[in-house]
């Protein structure tokens, strides 16, 4: 048992930013969703006919609406699209280089890449519109996801401590950044669902000494909330609660309900289902914090933003949103947005107010 005198501190910011690792490690997506516009869905080529809107665009690729956005949004964020009275098109950079046929066409060039694992996978993805690990002939299903019927990996001890643990590196480097961005002074309970480490619970334990949280996740994944607790010295005030956050009950009565990383997870009518959960188990006056990415709302960008949507979209059911996205659900459950205040690793967060 780790006493609060020796306790690690889940409060102290790291001296350097780790922003540019992420962007890095998830830049291969650029490459991948570039190469699967030109050389597996002839995007340019299309485009070059005339400018179509997203419905008819996302009609003649065949893709279905998560994957349209995930794709279109990068191009869009790479300045190869642009929307002009409602219609995507090509900028004159994309008109020059990437239409088929073209003079100073550099698609064979890209096209070098067509065969690769990565690029394979992606078109594999964005055609499927279902995360890796969740067809039958993979093994060990989704990561990060729960819902009835749907093959989890956050259900099996290995795995859900596999993909639980991978998510501690970011949440040790943001969580002393979000505890400082918001002031819990006075709020009693705070409700971290999805909390997996419970990393940013314990960081806010830790600053707001008179706080209690409950984190709520899978029964595997609590395993190392439990001794994630220990570590940071919080076990006394930190409740753990096993549950589906689409079909059990969400403990009621708390200040404050932290959806950190959750929602981009999922698409949009799991997402306004959890919002209106939360929304409903909120005290009265309490808030329900986003902690999330949030794309600009044109949906064009920044790139790093549409390239980790590209990551959210290959493992999970969802996608990076806008802030307006966001907002919109927030104001569809009766909370009153607020402004987004920035943490750390292009992350923010966004209150909505009950
Ligand atoms: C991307 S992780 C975010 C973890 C943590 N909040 C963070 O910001 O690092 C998503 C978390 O949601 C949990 N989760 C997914 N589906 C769930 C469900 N139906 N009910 C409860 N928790 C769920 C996962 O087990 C996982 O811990």
């Amino acid at each position: 048992m780790n006493s609060a005198a020796n306790a690690a501190a889940a409060l102290h910011r790291p001296e350097t930013d780790p922003t540019p690792i992420f962007e890095h490690f998830r830049g291969m997506h650029g490459s991948e969703l570039l190469t699967a516009a030109v050389a597996h869905f002839d995007l340019f080529g299309r485009l070059q006919q005339q400018p179509l809107d997203f419905a008819s665009l996302r009609q003649a690729l065949q893709l279905e609406e998560r994957p349209a956005h995930v794709l279109l949004t990068a191009l869009r964020a790479m300045g190869l699209l642009q929307e002009t009275d409602g219609k995507l098109a090509l900028t004159p950079l994309a008109a020059e280089h990437l239409v088929p046929g073209g003079p100073l066409d550099c698609g064979d060039y890209i096209g070098l890449a067509a065969q690769t694992p990565g690029v394979l996978t992606m078109v594999r993805l964005l055609k499927t519109n279902r995360p890796l690990g969740s067809d039958d002939s993979e093994e060990g299903g989704a990561a990060f996801i729960y819902r009835d019927g749907i093959k989890s990996a956050m259900e099996a001890e290995a795995s859900a401590r596999h993909f639980t643990l991978a998510l501690a590196g970011r949440a040790k480097n943001v969580a002393p950044h979000l505890a400082e961005a918001v002031s819990l002074a006075g709020a009693k309970l705070l409700l971290d669902i999805g909390g997996g480490t419970g990393i940013y619970s314990h960081a806010l334990l830790q600053k707001n000494p008179d706080l209690k949280a409950i984190v709520f996740d899978r029964p595997e994944v609590l395993k190392i909330a439990g001794e994630m607790a220990e570590q940071y010295g919080v076990t006394d005030r930190c409740q753990l609660v096993g549950g589906d956050m689409f079909a059990d009950e969400i403990p009621a009565g708390a200040d404050v309900i932290l959806l950190s990383n959750i929602l981009h997870d999922w698409d949009k009518p799991e997402c306004q289902q959890v919002v209106d959960r939360c929304a409903a188990a909120l005290a009265p006056g309490g808030r329900l914090l986003i902690h999330d990415v949030f794309l600009d709302d044109a949906l064009d960008g920044p790139l790093p933003i549409a390239l980790y949507s590209a990551s959210l979209f290959s493992f999970t059911e969802g996608r990076a949103y806008s802030g307006a996205e966001y907002r919109e659900m927030l104001t569809a459950a009766g909370l009153t947005p607020q402004p987004i205040v920035p943490t750390l690793v292009h992350c923010g967060v966004l209150a909505g107010v009950k």
